[in-house]
């Protein structure tokens, strides 16, 4: 989430660092696979942009699903801050295979924070099924399957935004 600059961030105000590694974050993506081979068959999976891409790709390639759209958004608007504003939607194909209101479609993305994200995409294809790998509590009751819950204070860091760094020794202050 992109924040004013005036105000502290959703991420400073979440205080509580959760960094997650590729291998964590694949593992995960496969733990949340192995669920949703129980709900499946599915037609097509559908990323939410961009944090969904990731483990979108990975849960296509453990499901052997080949059709892949994405629902492309932005969270930030000049001085709108929080507006939500969908840049692209899904194909006519891809709405096809879906009857119109997302049955048969899986919705991925890598979290729900607040919500907002996966209330829009519950509008916009309420049969669909969708799935994070995370999930804090306010976001929680949008998804119908995630993997792991995190307080809602805490604030995930995911391999693609990170690069490892020199840590100061605990006993120095360390976090
Ligand atoms: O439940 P919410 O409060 O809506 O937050 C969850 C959304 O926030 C992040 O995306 P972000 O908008 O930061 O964009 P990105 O995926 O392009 O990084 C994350 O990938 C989710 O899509
Ligand atoms: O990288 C991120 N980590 C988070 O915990 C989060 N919540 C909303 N958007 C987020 N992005
Ligand atoms: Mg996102």
């Amino acid at each position: 989430m992109v924040e004013r600059n005036s105000e502290p961030s959703a991420q400073e105000r979440a205080g509580r660092p959760f960094p997650v590694s590729w291998d964590q974050f694949h593992r995960d993506c496969r733990a949340l696979t192995w669920r949703l081979n129980e709900v499946g068959p599915f037609h097509a999976v559908i990323a939410i942009t961009r944090g969904g891409l990731v483990p979108a790709a990975i849960v296509a390639r453990e499901l052997g699903l080949r059709i892949i759209d994405t629902v492309c958004v932005a969270s930030y608007d000049h001085d709108k801050q929080g507006d939500l504003k969908v840049l692209k939607g899904i194909s006519e194909q891809t709405a096809k295979l879906g009857g119109g209101t997302g049955k048969g479609l899986l919705i991925v993305d890598d979290l729900v924070d607040t919500g907002k994200t996966g209330r829009l995409v519950r509008q916009l294809l309420p049969d669909a099924h969708f799935a994070t790998v995370y999930a804090k509590p306010k976001g929680r009751p949008l998804v119908d399957t995630y993997i792991t819950e995190v307080s809602q204070d805490t604030w995930i860091y995911f391999p693609w935004d990170t690069a490892l760094s020199f840590q100061p020794p605990i006993r120095d202050g360390a976090a």
